[in-house]
């Protein structure tokens, strides 16, 4: 990312919490020099401040991008910080859940370019996805921009409507939450087997890992991968007889758990 217009005219994050550290650690890794970065944030955490990046109030007069990661809650009191960027040159790039794009709109004006954008904490490593849609004032160049910065952290795609971004945010927004769930509750079943704590997480770390990578490198469906490790009458179909009971298995609890989360999504957009 050295040579591109975000380096060249500035990035500012408004709000580095933990996704925005997660984009900006990212971001770095790929070549976005430290010094073109501008974090306003009332408590940069040590990381930040350790990173080379500008934490001292002062802005850019022409960003590229103003990135906003701040709770949706905050939005509406930290957002005038960047009000005098709105219909400019500037493009908005929002990664708050349930925010809508008419919020921005209202806000910053009709002429501002905003691109809703649902990113993931893997984006750190440079495993994120990312969903995102524009509003009318953002161009296929805009989308285009945002895809380039985003893609620099993991996949993009994007959205047909913005109604499918409260679905989106339940499922690979807070996704990796359920996952790290799911790793906590195989390390403490296998615990309860007899295994040590450190071993139990360690097997259930590199399985969860190992199973993903997986999935993603072969592009096989997931029905496939688990049918080949599922042995006629042996341990696992012993094991997926429980987790796969259509009434008290993972299929139901996921279904709800999703449900819950988009419906908090949907709360979100309307609290605003
Ligand atoms: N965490 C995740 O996995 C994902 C989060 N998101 C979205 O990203 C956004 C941030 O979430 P997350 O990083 O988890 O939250 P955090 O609370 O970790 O980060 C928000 C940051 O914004 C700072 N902040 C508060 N008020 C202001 C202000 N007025 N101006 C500038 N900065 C301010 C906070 O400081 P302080 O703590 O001192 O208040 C904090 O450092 C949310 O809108 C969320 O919906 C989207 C996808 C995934
Ligand atoms: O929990 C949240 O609200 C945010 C949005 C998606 C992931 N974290």
């Amino acid at each position: 990312m050295q040579d591109t217009e975000i380096a060249r005219r500035g990035l500012v994050l408004l709000g580095c919490g933990k996704m925005g550290s997660a984009m900006l650690e990212g971001w770095l890794a790929r070549g976005l020099p430290a010094t073109s970065v501008t974090v306003l944030d009332p408590e940069p955490s040590d990381w930040v401040r350790s990173q080379n990046v500008r934490i001292d109030g002062e802005m850019p007069a022409d960003p590229a991008i103003a990135l906003l990661a701040v709770k949706p809650q905050m939005m509406r009191d930290a957002l005038p910080t960047l009000a005098t960027l709105g219909g400019g040159s500037t493009l908005f790039v929002s990664v708050a859940a349930g925010i809508p794009l008419s919020t921005y709109t209202d806000l910053l004006g009709s002429k501002t370019p905003v691109v809703r954008a649902m990113p993931n904490t893997p984006a750190a490593i440079g495993r994120g996805i990312s969903a995102l849609i524009g509003n009318a004032a953002a161009t296929e160049t805009h989308l285009e921009q945002t895809e380039m910065l985003l893609s620099a952290v993991g996949e993009t795609v994007r959205l047909d409507s913005e109604d499918q971004m409260d679905a989106v945010t339940a499922t690979s927004g807070s996704g990796p939450a359920y996952v790290f769930h799911m790793i906590e509750a195989l390390a403490a079943a296998a615990e309860a087997e007899g295994l040590s704590r450190d071993l139990a997480l360690t097997l259930a770390r590199a399985t969860v890992a190992g199973a993903g990578a997986l999935a993603q490198e072969t592009g096989t469906h997931p029905s496939e991968l688990r049918e080949n490790v599922t042995s006629p009458n042996g341990t696992t179909a012993a094991g997926l007889s429980v987790l796969m009971d259509a009434d008290t298995g993972l299929a139901p609890l996921m279904r709800a758990t999703v449900a819950a989360a988009a419906d908090r999504s949907r709360e979100l957009g309307r609290d605003d």
